[in-house]
């Protein structure tokens, strides 16, 4: 299976490729709380103490995350999206209220590998192939070297980029090395990824190309998404639910479902549907400006 554009390809062995709900239903299912949640946050807030004054980043954040859902986070430059999504990652410690991670505190779903983070930047070294970079958690967490090797062919080609394996990062297009960073981040088969506008510095075709690649994988994989962005249409075109955050203090402001098909193409981009969830999500970013 690959991350093509029309995710109808076959599964390798081994690889999680069942449909969503077939998958939440078998034994490869994604790990949930008790209360059947992904990610799930109550009052969640984080101060963050600065030489000027607190930076009120997340106040009082209530979220609730499926299992299977693509959320993204979208809002002016300021409101948390970063800080939230860090500290899902257990990469940031909330100054007030709870959070948990399929079940789990942050900090145990992260000794969990329970999820891949990918950056705005591929962040990929340049001295090392493809497939080494895809290796380096791996190789990191001593996995054996044939296990690592078997990881990564299917890692690659489920991105769509075997083929690729031998060469280096500036080899390749900056969405060709987006690709590797998504590898990468699923080297240890988390049930969630998290994403901090990955796609943000790509230009627009490739952006497209890679919008409709991720779909795939979503849907391909039953992965749980969490996708930062700034951009409308990238939010509408993913998600099955936007949340839209506001500055000062970092807040939610609005949730919004998109119920859109699971498979998305970029014809649906002129549907009314599409038009009409991309005409709430605006008008919810216009409210938050509102606190300027
Ligand atoms: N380490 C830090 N120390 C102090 N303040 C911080 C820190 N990290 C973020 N902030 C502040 O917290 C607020 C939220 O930042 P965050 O990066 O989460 O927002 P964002 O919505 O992701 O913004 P952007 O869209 O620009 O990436 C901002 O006011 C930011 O300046």
């Amino acid at each position: 299976m690959t991350l093509d554009t029309t995710g109808n390809k076959a599964p390798p062995a081994g690889q999680a490729g069942t449909p969503m709900a077939a998958r939440a239903a078998g034994p490869d299912a994604a790990r949930t709380g008790s209360d059947g949640a992904a990610v799930s946050a109550r009052r969640l807030s984080l101060v963050y103490q600065t030489a000027d004054q607190p930076v009120h980043a997340l106040q009082d954040v209530d979220i609730d995350i499926r299992p299977g859902d693509f959320v993204s986070l979208i809002g002016p430059s300021g409101c948390g999206k970063t800080t939230l999504l860090r500290v899902i990652a257990d990469l940031e410690q909330p100054t007030g209220g709870s959070i948990t991670v399929a079940g789990r505190t942050p900090d145990e779903a992260r000794r969990d590998r329970a999820y891949g983070y990918v950056f705005q930047a591929p962040a990929l070294m340049p001295w090392r192939t493809v497939e080494r970079n895809v290796m380096l958690p791996l190789e990191l967490a001593r996995r054996p070297k044939a296990e690592r090797q078997a990881i990564v062919r299917e890692k690659l080609a489920l991105v769509g980029l075997d083929g690729f394996a031998r060469k280096y990062p500036w080899q390749l297009s900056g969405g060709m090395q987006q690709r590797a960073s998504i590898a990468r981040a699923l080297s240890f088969a988390p049930e969630l990824l998290l994403m901090d506008e990955p796609f943000g510095a790509l230009d627009e075709i490739t952006r497209d190309h890679l919008n409709l690649a991720l779909n795939a994988l979503w849907r391909q994989t039953g992965l749980t998404c969490v996708f930062v962005t700034h951009s409308i249409a990238e939010a509408v075109f993913l998600s099955t639910r936007i949340i839209v955050m506001s500055p000062r203090p970092g807040k939610i402001l609005e949730e919004i479902t998109c119920d859109l098909p699971a498979e998305r193409t970029l014809e649906m981009r002129e549907s009314a549907e599409f038009q009409r969830v991309a005409a709430l999500v605006r008008a919810g970013l216009a409210k938050g400006h509102s606190y300027d």
